[in-house]
């Protein structure tokens, strides 16, 4: 607990699986005396108000997201949006940097920690405050964006890995990010993240040196600078909140470890083709199952989109829900024993801390690494197979999720080893306080002005 206070301020991208990592390292701050100011737009506060550990210790402050023409009126988070729309509500965020500066001024924090507002270094300088980059995906996304532009599954130049790559097959995942607007929106993802990554004073990742210790190396060649690791942060267990009784009830019905859950996080919005293959493949595993994601494009429900008679035939043991499910509770359910997941980086952390089964249906280029990384690496998980156009089938679908949920299986009974060994390296406390630990010193040192060799 000793040492130097210090006061942060937050203020991350607009999105859940963005927000809230930010969140829970604010509560380890907290937690160890410091305080932190942490920006966000309104919409998100009820959502994210209950993870505040520390009301007395982190204040939250609300910016208003400015209007940017094609994007719906009031929007102000990703969530809200189709993918291919992020740009513009990034151009929103450059336009909130009077609000930045004005709250910089108010509360004199002594850091800024920052992701997607590459601009925060410029304003950092001008009062005279040193900035963080905090990573909230994967090391190995970082590394793999530094040398953009070369052939997929060729790993570049001393890049550390020649499995976590993009490969022919991922094509499809970069026309899911294409832009589908012609309005100028200022640089896109990728020069906000090399910029960030290039000015600010310390690059900080939500990772884990077990993990992905030699991607972190990479960074900090490449980018010539301290790259600092918080470890995983997970949140601390909430106990005020229980399983929504509905869930209770239903999961209660099925067998220990029989119930296939699939959740594609807070941003995947399946074509409708694609998403009628999701349900198809999930009746087809015989397993009772329930899915969790948004409605496809086009369709305002899940009712209207389902395939013809599926409700019909699956009724008992198949449930397909549009709205967000509590994902942390609901993995940890005895019934439950199979993850279908996207893989988003906080989807990942929550897998491997889960003891279910996992299988993977990456949707964007970052899933995918962290695809690759728990599934080619680690060998704690199986990948749904792919066409090269980017589709993957039903039977795809099944077959990868029998392949680690029937008994017996061979590929079954090795992921689940792996997993077991890679969760109690992960799940182990001293690993998570030991991180905090030398992140909390660094930072101690960088507000100070202290350099150690
Ligand atoms: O119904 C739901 C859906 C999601 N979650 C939670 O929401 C978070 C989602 O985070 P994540 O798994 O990271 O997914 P996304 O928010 O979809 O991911 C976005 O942000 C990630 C960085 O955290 C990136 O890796 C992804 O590519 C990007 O789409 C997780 O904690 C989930 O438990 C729920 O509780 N209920």
């Amino acid at each position: 607990m000793g040492g130097l206070k210090f006061h942060v301020l937050m203020y991350p991208w607009f999105a859940t699986g963005h927000m809230t990592p930010f969140l829970f390292l604010a509560n380890k701050l907290a937690e160890k005396g410091h305080t932190v100011t942490f920006l966000l737009p309104k919409k998100s506060l009820k959502q994210l108000e209950h993870f505040n550990l520390f009301p007395h210790n982190i204040v939250f402050r609300s910016v208003t997201v400015p209007h940017v023409d094609g994007l719906p009126v009031g929007t102000e988070t990703a969530s809200e949006i189709p993918v291919t729309s992020t740009d513009l509500l990034m151009s929103a965020m450059d336009l909130t940097r009077d609000q930045v500066e004005a709250v910089v001024r108010a509360v004199e924090p002594d850091l800024i920690f920052f992701d997607f507002a590459h601009w925060i270094p410029e304003v950092a300088r001008d009062f005279g405050l040193k900035t963080v980059k905090y990573v909230v995906v994967s090391a190995s996304t970082i590394a793999s964006m530094l040398v953009p532009g070369g052939e997929l599954g060729v790993p570049p130049p001393g890049y550390p890995s020649s499995k976590v790559l993009l490969r022919k097959q991922d094509a499809y995942t970069m026309k899911k990010l294409e832009p589908t607007n012609t309005i100028d929106v200022g640089p896109n993802l990728l020069e906000r993240v090399t910029t960030s990554l290039m000015n600010s004073d310390v690059i900080a990742i939500r990772t884990a040196r077990e993990i992905e210790g030699n991607f972190c190396d990479y960074i900090e060649k490449h980018c010539r600078k301290k790259v600092l690791l918080t470890g995983p942060v997970f949140p601390e267990p909430d106990k005020t909140r229980e399983l929504e009784e509905r869930w209770v009830k239903w999961l209660s019905g099925y067998e220990p470890d029989s119930v296939v859950f699939c959740a594609l996080g807070s941003q995947v919005i399946l074509e409708k083709d694609q998403f009628q293959e999701l349900c198809l493949g999930m009746e087809l595993t015989g397993s009772p199952f329930l899915v969790a994601v948004k409605p496809p494009r086009g369709s305002s429900t899940i009712q209207e989109a389902l395939p013809e008679g599926f409700e019909e035939r699956v009724k008992g043991r198949g449930l397909v829900w549009g709205g967000w499910v509590q994902q942390p509770l609901i993995l940890s359910h005895p019934s439950v024993g199979c993850f279908v997941s996207h893989c988003g980086f906080g989807s990942m952390w929550e897998s491997l801390l889960s003891d279910c089964q996992i299988v993977l249906v990456p949707q964007l280029g970052d899933q995918v690494l962290n695809t690759r990384l728990l599934s080619d690496e680690l060998k704690v998980s199986v990948e749904v197979a792919r066409e090269e156009t980017g589709w993957f089938s039903k039977e795809s679908l099944c077959d990868a999720v029998n392949s680690v949920m029937k008994r017996d299986s061979e590929l079954g009974n090795l992921v689940r080893k792996n997993h077991t060994k890679w969760r109690e390296t992960v799940a182990s406390p001293g690993l998570m306080t030991g991180y905090v630990d030398a992140f909390v010193e660094s930072l101690q040192d960088l507000v100070s002005g202290t350099t150690h060799d």
